[in-house]
């Protein structure tokens, strides 16, 4: 690896035997910071005559963002065919400067509000990274023309939006009321909960209930919530299969809404935790996921790791080569006893809130969302914070002041990612609801930095061998460097992703370009902190990946001569630091 440095470029190389301080190389140049987000605005601002390849980002949406009409985005890909960038990610680096790209990536649950064409590429050009199907709704076909229309959305317009399919799960539901929307339960109404099927639609005020001990189990006088309070019933009568049960807190009751059932203060869990955590009916969706190129698959109420490991190994042996990565929703009382070894056993976690305020005190949901975020980043795992970040918006246009400070703390502890639910599967602000959450990511991440609030988290070993230890070294040097130096950016080569995750774990001041080979990788990557993935094709010579990366970002407007970058490899285990020649 000889460093054939070009003229023009500073160009230091720290190797593992003889490592040297940054502060001991040759001098950089001054580090005359840029700011290309106001150069490119400017510029975008002004080349509707097309200054080249930077023609490909002049439309302004209503959203303020900059997207390549669809066909100078085909000529623009056509013209630097070796390396993809999803459109809106370059949107993004364009409206707000590779320093200030957004780094919380952001998760919407696909429902009927947003499985059209053009629902989705709003969606898209609003900054989604992954979008989610929810098994628990819609049938198979639903699912499938969701996912094979985002699958045409990257594939015609250039995004690089990853699809998670999140499984059902058996814990206990009320059926879907016959196809209505919702149903409102009164205070004192005596509403039949049965587990009897019902032609749609059901008798009034009664409802499916698909466990079937639900009658043997629940005694005269428990208390039933739905979805975690919403709405809250007495049992006062049992007849056979049904349960008469009169309401003492009114609320909605919207459909497939989760039920547990209470007794003198606790939930009751006998027989629900002898309940499958994976059904019949998902393993026939986990085969359908499987088939269908699901990015992610998160399981719902994981209980122990060994599910996890069952089902990466039943993925391994279905599909070789796979990369589907295994998603644990912590949402159960079980899945917070064993959450160190659940969250070891996969790939990422969701704090999914929803069903978890429904089994833990709603006091305690705060801090047991700040524990899983920070374990999943000692462990190196991406996680996600969902359900409810933005609820009032399910109905009406702007967010309460309450929900922007709760996305605000999802974001001031570094999660991943967060994820929108019944805002974008059946709200009436989907677009709406994303951008919120866009903009403050945004502010707040810009806040952080600027406040120099580098919170001394001391990271722990997570690596098993000594290769992957010196990985985890050079990642942990290069983002202490990549702050201390102020470059612009980190470049990561990784063949399998493994170096870039490294380095979204030690959240730099610095959006990471991470460089990989697989479209899957790239797509897996879009749920990490801070990544911003580009595909390419590159070998074990380091000056000449540099130098074609260089060239083809250069091109595309992306970075310029003198921004400061410090380079790594997984093939190589070095650290480069350099200015773009
Ligand atoms: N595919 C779909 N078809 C119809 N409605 C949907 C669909 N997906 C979501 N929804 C609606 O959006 C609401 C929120 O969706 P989401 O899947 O995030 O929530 P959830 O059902 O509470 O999640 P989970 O079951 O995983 O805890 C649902 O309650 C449902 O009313
Ligand atoms: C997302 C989800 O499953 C929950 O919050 O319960
Ligand atoms: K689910
Ligand atoms: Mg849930």
């Amino acid at each position: 690896m000889a460093a054939t440095a070009t003229a023009a470029a500073a160009h230091t190389l720290l190797h593992l035997a003889a490592p040297r301080k940054p502060s001991a190389g040759p001098p950089l140049p001054p580090t005359t910071l840029r700011l290309p987000g106001r150069r490119l605005a400017r510029l975008t601002a002004s080349c509707s005559s097309g200054s080249g390849n930077n023609s490909a980002a002049d439309f302004p949406n209503p959203n303020g963002i900059l997207v390549a009409p669809p066909s100078a985005a085909a000529s623009a890909a056509a013209a630097s065919s070796h390396i993809d960038v999803d459109v809106a990610t370059e949107a993004d680096l364009r409206e707000n400067g590779f320093r200030s790209t957004r780094r919380t990536k952001l998760v919407c649950t696909v429902g009927p509000a947003t499985c059209g064409a053009d629902e989705l590429e709003a969606l898209a050009v609003g900054g989604m990274n992954v979008a989610r199907v929810n098994m628990c709704h819609g049938d198979r076909e639903w699912h499938r023309g969701v996912i094979r229309a985002v699958r045409r959305l990257n594939e015609e317009k250039g995004f690089a939006v990853a699809v998670m399919m999140d499984t059902e799960g058996s814990e206990i539901h009320m059926g879907d009321l016959g196809g209505a929307a919702a149903a409102k339960a009164e205070d004192g109404e005596i509403w039949t909960f049965s587990v009897r099927s019902f032609e749609a639609p059901p008798p009034e005020r009664t409802i499916h209930v698909n466990y079937e001990g639900f009658a043997e189990d629940v005694r005269v006088g428990d208390e039933l919530l739905v979805d975690g309070g919403m709405a809250r019933f007495e049992v006062v009568e049992k007849l056979g299969p049904d349960v008469k049960c009169r309401c003492t807190d009114p609320g909605l009751l919207l459909p497939r809404a989760n039920l547990t059932f209470w007794r003198d203060g606790s939930i009751v869990r006998e027989r629900n935790a002898m309940l499958p955590t994976i059904s019949s009916k998902d393993w026939l969706d986990i085969d359908f996921g499987i088939s269908e190129g699901v990015d992610f698959i998160a399981v719902s109420f994981v209980k122990s790791a060994e599910v996890i490991n069952h089902l990466k190994s039943y993925i391994a042996a279905r599909s070789r080569g796979s990369d589907i990565a295994v998603i644990a929703k912590i949402e159960s009382i079980d899945s917070l006893k064993n959450l160190e070894e659940i969250i070891r056993a996969s790939d990422g976690a969701m704090v999914a809130r929803g069903d978890m305020g429904a089994q833990i005190p709603l006091e305690q949901v705060p801090s047991v969302q700040q524990k899983i975020v920070k374990l999943c980043r000692q462990l190196n795992k991406p996680v996600i914070v969902a359900s409810q970040l933005l609820e009032s918006m399910i109905e009406y246009p702007t967010p309460t002041r309450a929900e922007v400070a709760d996305v605000s703390e999802a974001v001031r502890q570094r999660a991943d990612a967060l994820m929108l639910s019944g805002e974008s599967a059946m709200g009436r602000y989907p677009e709406k609801a994303l951008s919120v959450l866009r903009s403050v990511s945004l502010r707040i991440e810009k806040w952080w930095r600027e406040e120099k609030r580098h919170e001394e988290l001391e990271l722990k070993d997570v690596s098993s061998s000594f290769s992957d230890k010196i990985s985890e070294e050079i990642c942990i040097s290069a983002a202490k460097m990549a702050n201390k130096l102020e470059v612009d950016a980190v470049f990561v080569y990784t063949n399998t992703g493994h170096m870039a995750s490294l380095l979204s774990r030690c959240r730099p001041d610095c959006p990471i370009f991470a460089f990989t080979t697989s479209t899957s990788v790239r797509r897996r990557l879009n749920l990490q902190w801070g990544l911003i993935p580009f595909r390419l094709s590159f070998s074990d010579d380091m000056e000449s990946n540099l130098n074609r990366t260089f060239s083809l970002l250069k091109a595309r407007g992306m970075i310029q001569s003198g921004d400061l970058v410090i380079a790594l490899s997984d093939m190589l285990q070095s650290i480069q630091v350099m200015n773009v020649p």
